[in-house]
């Protein structure tokens, strides 16, 4: 059913902060009946804000973008864009009336038209001389100038890209809808123009929701980033607070190497395999508890007699990632300069710097 806007309007608890550009709030999406393929989704965006929605394949990155857009009715909640309701049970605006840009994986340019007419393709209002000044307002903005008359097979994949950037922002949509917008390129153009994209999304103050199963590619564009795990929320903070202080393990594991190791409470402190820890849990003593330690904090010392041993060694480039099993067969890494180089079998000392070690009540379901 579609609701006429002034509807929702009139009802004063649906308006919305000026300073929330989007918001859902509980908001689920089911493909089939009785299997949500998202749960109780609330968060929001503010004016000029990039955010980035992070999970594993599956987790529901798609179809949050999909509602978002009205491509997807919502189940139950409610979704605004600056202040409107658009979505619920019974309303769905549809998409046209949204205002949204849009750039999906495999960008959908019109092959048989030029780049200047794929950005003007939504202008068909605008005066042609209106349309001419925008159209070279974007090329420059997006560094396509020169490039007007080509069309879109004569241009590389980063170039594409930039092309259907332009024909989502020359809309001047209230909210721009990234899907994957690095998976075509390769590493080297996708590290560039995540650069470029993000210089372009501030300087246009674009409010931007940017889906990614990248922690690296979440951390270098995100202003804020929401961690999705099988359908549910499991933490929305800045890149910083998702990498120092996951709110679950299933964070903590999916943004970067993570190692768990079991420890038990005994005069406040926490003992564990690796040495004592404060504890900063409101748990007492006896209590089991997990602790979480990121491999830049585990340092190695070669010293013989020692009871761990290196089992792997795994060199990045800017650093050698040591695969590490101690006494009681439990694994853990340690990230050494890319010029410390040790033989597998070497026994080792190790020395634990707890910078963001971070304790989690124990049992929790496996990350
Ligand atoms: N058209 C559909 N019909 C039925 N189920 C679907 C449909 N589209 C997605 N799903 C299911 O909904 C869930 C969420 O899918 P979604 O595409 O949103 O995940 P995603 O995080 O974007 O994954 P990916 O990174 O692989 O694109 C998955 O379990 C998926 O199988």
């Amino acid at each position: 059913m579609h609701t006429e806007p002034h509807q929702a309007l009139n009802q004063p608890d649906l308006y919305q902060p000026a300073s929330n550009v989007l918001e859902l709030r509980t908001v689920a999406c089911a493909y089939e009946t009785g299997r949500p393929a998202i749960r109780n989704i609330s968060f929001a965006a503010r004016e000029g804000e990039i955010l980035c929605l992070l999970g594993p394949s599956g987790c529901g990155k798609t179809t949050i973008l999909r509602a978002i857009a009205g491509f997807e009715p919502v189940r139950s909640g409610e979704l605004f864009l600056s202040g409107r309701l658009v979505s619920n049970a019974n309303l769905t605006v549809p998409t046209e009336e949204r205002r949204v840009g849009m750039v999906f994986q495999e960008y959908a340019l019109f092959p048989h038209l030029r780049v200047a007419d794929n950005i003007a393709f939504g202008l068909q209002h605008l005066s042609r001389g209106d349309r001419k000044c925008q159209i070279q307002e974007m090329l420059t903005l997006t560094g396509l100038e020169g490039f007007d008359r080509r069309y879109p097979h004569e241009l590389s994949g980063g170039q594409q890209q930039r092309v259907a950037l332009a024909r989502a922002l020359v809309q001047n949509p209230v909210v721009l809808l990234l899907d994957e917008p690095f998976s075509n390129l390769d590493p080297d153009m996708a590290g560039r123009m995540r650069q470029d994209l993000h210089a372009l999304l501030r300087r246009t103050k674009t409010t931007t929701i940017l889906v990614t199963h990248d922690h690296e590619e979440a951390f270098a564009m995100a202003d804020r980033i929401a961690v999705l795990n099988q359908g549910v929320l499991e933490q929305m903070d800045t890149p910083e607070l998702i990498y120092h202080m996951p709110a679950s393990p299933f964070v903590a594991d999916f943004v970067g190497q993570a190692d768990f190791i079991q420890g038990d409470i005994r005069d406040g402190m926490i003992h564990t395999e690796l040495g004592e820890f404060p504890n900063t849990l409101p748990v007492v003593d006896g209590a089991a508890v997990t602790v979480m330690i990121r491999p830049d904090d585990i340092h190695l010392l070669p010293a013989k007699g020692a009871s761990a041993r290196i089992i792997g060694r795994q060199f990045r480039g800017s650093e050698n990632l040591y695969t590490v099993r101690l006494p009681s067969g439990q694994i853990v890494h340690s990230s050494e300069g890319s010029t410390s180089v040790y033989q597998e079998g070497t026994a080792v000392e190790l020395q634990v710097l707890a910078t963001h070690t971070v304790v989690f009540p124990a049992p929790f379901p496996a990350a």
